[in-house]
């Protein structure tokens, strides 16, 4: 249903193509490339736009930027969550992409996770139903067969680091004001086990046992230190390199990489779909809880009073 909606409402803009060329190559009428083709073929671009993403597809280079538009924080809702996924698929079976960017289009955010009032005073169904749509976001990112690229240009704490880390490479803006990590246990709650699993995966056992127990949050050079961001540029620099490292892993055959991948990512990944379940009623029965119900409101009046 939702599914439907989205695709009903999604703008396509298809840019000129002219009749010639094919996201493929160029079909050839007449002998030679004109220039006139070459810079209609570099504009072939399509847009499609939902409440919350916006997703441009160069059909050329195969790269398809993809951006979180939720100000003031990206912060992941359950409508923001299910356009990702949506989103996501869609990209996976168009055989003419063959790898994401993900950032973000709001200001100094790259993401602040997931967004706290899905998860205070609703009850038992909306926890289960939010969970799953955490739980598919990060199945579908996690296990894209496409290159997958977090181009992080703000602050990503918590479910937005989980996003970054779930992408085969990670560059961040140098700005000291940026911080990244998995920051759960300064909200008092618990990450669960596959936040633990791709970060130990990342980072190692015994730095992630410390990132983890403290909830810490790293600044860009911090970040690089622990190996939880492959890469610190030049804030204007984030798009440019995060194309150019595109460009590199693009040069290698996509079956061996995609199967190299899998091989990587399959126990995590396995681990999730096989306690799917059990992981969501454990969702519930934890965060129904009085004493973490208390946390979070807690956490959001130091939030908002913060803001003020
Ligand atoms: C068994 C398993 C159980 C549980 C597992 C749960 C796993 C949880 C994962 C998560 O992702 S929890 C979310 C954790 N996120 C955070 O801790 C980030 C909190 N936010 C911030 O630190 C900052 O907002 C910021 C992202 C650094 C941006 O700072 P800035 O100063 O630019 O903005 P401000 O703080 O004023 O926020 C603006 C506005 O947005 C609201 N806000 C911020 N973050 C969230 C959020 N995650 N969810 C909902 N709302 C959020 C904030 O309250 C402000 O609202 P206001 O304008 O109404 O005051």
């Amino acid at each position: 249903m939702i599914a439907t909606l989205l695709i009903q409402h999604e703008k396509l803009e298809q840019l000129p193509s002219g009749g010639t060329l094919s996201p493929y190559g160029v079909h050839q009428k007449h002998g030679q490339i004109t220039s006139q083709a070459l810079q209609l073929l570099s504009s072939q671009r399509r847009q499609f736009s939902n409440t919350y993403i916006s997703v441009k597809l160069d059909e050329t280079s195969g790269v398809a930027v993809m951006k979180l538009k939720r100000p003031p924080v990206n912060s992941l809702n359950m409508e923001l969550l299910t356009e990702f996924a949506i989103n996501l698929e869609k990209l996976e079976i168009d055989r003419g992409c063959r790898g994401v960017i993900l950032t973000s289009a709001v200001p100094r955010i790259f993401s602040a996770g997931l967004d706290i009032t899905e998860m205070c005073g609703k009850n038992a169904d909306h926890y289960g139903e939010f969970w799953r749509a955490v739980q598919e976001m990060w199945l579908k990112l996690y296990g894209s067969s496409m290159v997958t690229i977090a181009a992080i240009n703000g602050s990503s704490p918590a479910g937005g680091c989980l996003m970054a880390l779930s992408c085969d490479y990670r560059i961040i803006a140098n700005n000291k004001k940026y911080t990244i990590g998995l920051n759960e246990t300064q909200l008092g709650i618990v990450a669960p086990f596959w936040f633990k699993d791709i970060i130990t995966e990342v980072i190692g056992h015994r730095a992630a046992e410390r990132s983890l127990q403290l909830g810490m949050l790293y600044s860009p050079t911090d970040a690089l230190k622990i190996g939880l961001v492959d890469e610190v540029v030049a804030e204007d620099k984030v798009q440019s390199t995060a194309s150019a490292v595109m460009a590199q892993w693009l040069t290698l055959p996509d079956h061996a990489r995609q199967i190299t991948k899998s091989m990587m990512r399959k126990p995590s990944l396995d681990r999730l779909v096989t306690h799917r379940e059990a992981d969501i009623t454990n969702f519930v029965s934890y965060i129904t809880r009085d004493s973490i119900q208390k946390s979070l409101q807690m956490y959001m009046e130091m939030l908002k009073k913060k803001g003020r």
